[in-house]
């Protein structure tokens, strides 16, 4: 971890409203457009000069060399402005998701992102972000003002200059908020001022770095890059969850309507350390919630310290079923309830361990001996958990065996320990001793979770192992209809000479009179016509044979050839193409 090299660093700073731009219309402040004209003409922002010495482009600013010894270092920057442009109090997750895909979008044009955004929600929008941008190896930092850039007294200039100077200069691999020369974890922060500069905190971490006449970087607190995966980005993010401020007497009434469905998720703030009202009749109704399914985070509404079990109001309240959230901010709690509960294909209890771990900085953990009970359970599990425990400096073992447990994790179906390798930054893509990826491993056991899990990843559907089978033949092989079909549904298909060489196989199954195989074949888009070795087709074999169940089901079958399996699954192509809501009409242009 170091300053970023080179001379010139690319970034884009995604302008989504916020004081920062904000203009005065009838007595009160309004989101004002065109950031960047405004930046142009500020000296601090943009060097006109250098601009046009070296040509660039109309759409990019350039900052002044940050350092008299380096002239040549230069920070370079593209201004995406949002439309509309949002006071952030009106911002949700669906315009963080389309923030998100933005970033990923542009991923390899720039070595960092600055998004310029309202304080008000600034710390949910840090928090979203950090969730849904795994495997981050650039650096993202909010910022925004409390008063107007344009104002002659503002704080905007400041921060904005100093996001684009720290992510323009150092690789934090992180989503980060600046404000008042301090740049802070974004999962660890909260707005504590309405007025003043130092509008945001970090209550249970100290800054990741601080400017004054120097940049003190804490680089023991920066998160480490792990292993070489590609950027994620978790767009289906659970809308459906909840904050439940606990105050003294609240009655369990209004609790019990609190908590009906369609809530999944919901972070209670409790009183210190996480204790709560132990009347008999509050308690049941959290029992009763958490039993039908409601995950319950308790989190403390102190801003300083962790949920702990040194009182019975808390333990009452953990009997209940409730979940530590240990130091979490609400904010965090709530970004990565709605992310874990988002996550496809995990059972209540695998989503209850990824909410007690530590997944993006964003808590302070007891050891993590006490994490993953459950994983414990078995060869493998244990095999994910020695993984999860070791120490930064054997990563090199962990990276060396984590492409075999993942695969044998997608052999088992086991989608929790696959999430926590990914989380532990295990590239889910890498193919193990023999060549296969996770997804080869998922297609022969037939998990059809698995797959889904790793197709909405981006892993290669027509990847090839050591021996140049693909995961839609090891399916066939299996008869995996389920898996076949969200293969082929993802793209996947039989290479040509997979196809010349079905002939044979179909007419060994027609032999047989194995349906299950044929009609496997049939669903991969094997032609059920093609030849075998000695020029009969499998209708021919079955024929002679005087299979007529076999005969009818060829012949009902090869009628159509191609998109045979794609009917219940179309629509499923990438992760891209998953469903995702999302407001057409906000967009960066
Ligand atoms: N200082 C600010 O940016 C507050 C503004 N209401 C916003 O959050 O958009």
């Amino acid at each position: 971890m170091a300053r970023a090299a080179g001379p010139e660093r690319r970034l884009l700073a995604i302008y989504t409203g916020g004081t920062i731009g904000m203009r005065s219309e009838r007595g009160v402040l309004v989101p004002g457009k065109g950031l960047a004209a405004v930046l142009r003409t500020l000296p601090m922002f943009h060097d006109e000069g250098h601009a046009q010495a070296c040509g660039l482009p109309e759409d990019t600013l350039v900052l002044p060399p940050a350092s008299p010894t380096c002239p040549d270092q230069r920070v370079m920057y593209t201004v995406l402005e949002c439309q509309p442009l949002f006071d952030s109090s009106d911002m949700t997750i669906t315009e963080w998701v389309q923030i998100a895909q933005t970033i990923e979008r542009h991923y390899g044009q720039y070595h960092g992102f600055v998004v310029i955004h309202g304080t008000d929600t600034m710390a949910f929008a840090a928090s979203v972000l950090s969730f849904m941008l795994e495997n981050l190896q650039k650096t993202v930092i909010l910022t925004g003002a409390q008063v107007p850039i344009h104002a002659l007294w503002n704080d905007g200039r400041e921060n904005l200059l100093g996001a684009l100077l720290l992510a323009g200069q150092y690789v934090i691999p992180e989503v980060c908020l600046f404000f008042q020369n301090q740049l802070f974890r974004g999962n660890r922060v909260t707005k504590v001022d309405t007025r003043r500069f130092a509008a945001f905190c970090s209550p249970n971490l100290p800054p990741l770095a601080t400017v004054g006449a120097d940049v003190t970087i804490n680089w023991e607190l920066v998160r480490k890059v792990r292993g070489q995966g590609r950027l994620v980005v978790h767009s289906s993010m659970e809308r459906d969850v909840g904050l439940l401020r606990l105050y003294p007497g609240i009655p369990a009434t209004l609790v019990r309507v609190f908590l009906q469905p369609p809530l999944k998720g919901v972070v209670m703030e409790t009183f210190g350390s996480g204790n709560g009202p132990t009347k008999p009749d509050l308690l049941q109704e959290l029992r009763v919630a958490a039993e039908r399914g409601l995950v319950i985070v308790n989190c403390t509404h102190c801003l300083q310290g962790a949920v702990t079990s040194d009182y019975g109001a808390g333990t009452a309240l953990a009997g209940a079923g409730t979940i530590s959230g240990s130091d979490m901010t609400s904010e965090a709690a709530l970004a990565k309830l709605s992310y874990v509960l988002g996550l496809p294909g995990l059972s209540l209890d695998g989503r209850k361990e990824l909410l007690a771990r530590d997944l993006r900085g964003e808590m302070t953990l007891p050891a993590v001996d006490e994490l993953r009970p459950s994983l414990r359970g078995s060869t493998l599990g244990r095999g994910v958990a020695q993984l999860l425990s070791l120490s930064q400096e054997a990563e090199d073992v962990r990276d060396a065996l984590a492409p075999s447990l993942a695969c044998a994790a997608a052999h088992a179906g086991d989608l929790e320990a696959l999430q926590a390798l990914a989380e532990l930054g295990s590239d889910l893509s890498l193919e193990d001793f023999g060549g296969q990826t996770p997804l080869h491993s998922a297609a022969r056991g037939g998990q059809a979770g698995v797959v889904t899990m790793l197709l909405q990843r981006g892993l290669d559907v027509n990847a090839r192992d050591k021996d140049g089978l693909s995961p839609l033949l090891l399916a066939v092989r299996g008869r995996h209809q389920g898996v076949i079909g969200l293969l082929r549904a993802a793209g996947a298909c039989l290479s040509p000479q997979e196809l010349e060489d079905s002939g044979t196989e179909l007419c060994r199954l027609a032999s047989r009179a194995d349906c299950e195989g044929l009609r496997a074949w049939w669903q991969a888009g094997a032609d059920l016509r093609q030849p075998g070795y000695d020029g009969r087709s499998a209708l021919h074999v079955a024929e002679a044979a005087g299979n007529l169940e076999v005969v009818a089901l060829l012949q009902s079958l090869q009628g159509g050839v191609g998109d045979q399996a794609l009917g219940p699954y179309l629509g499923l192509h990438s992760s891209r193409d998953l469903p995702l809501s999302g407001s057409a009409a906000w967009c960066l242009t």
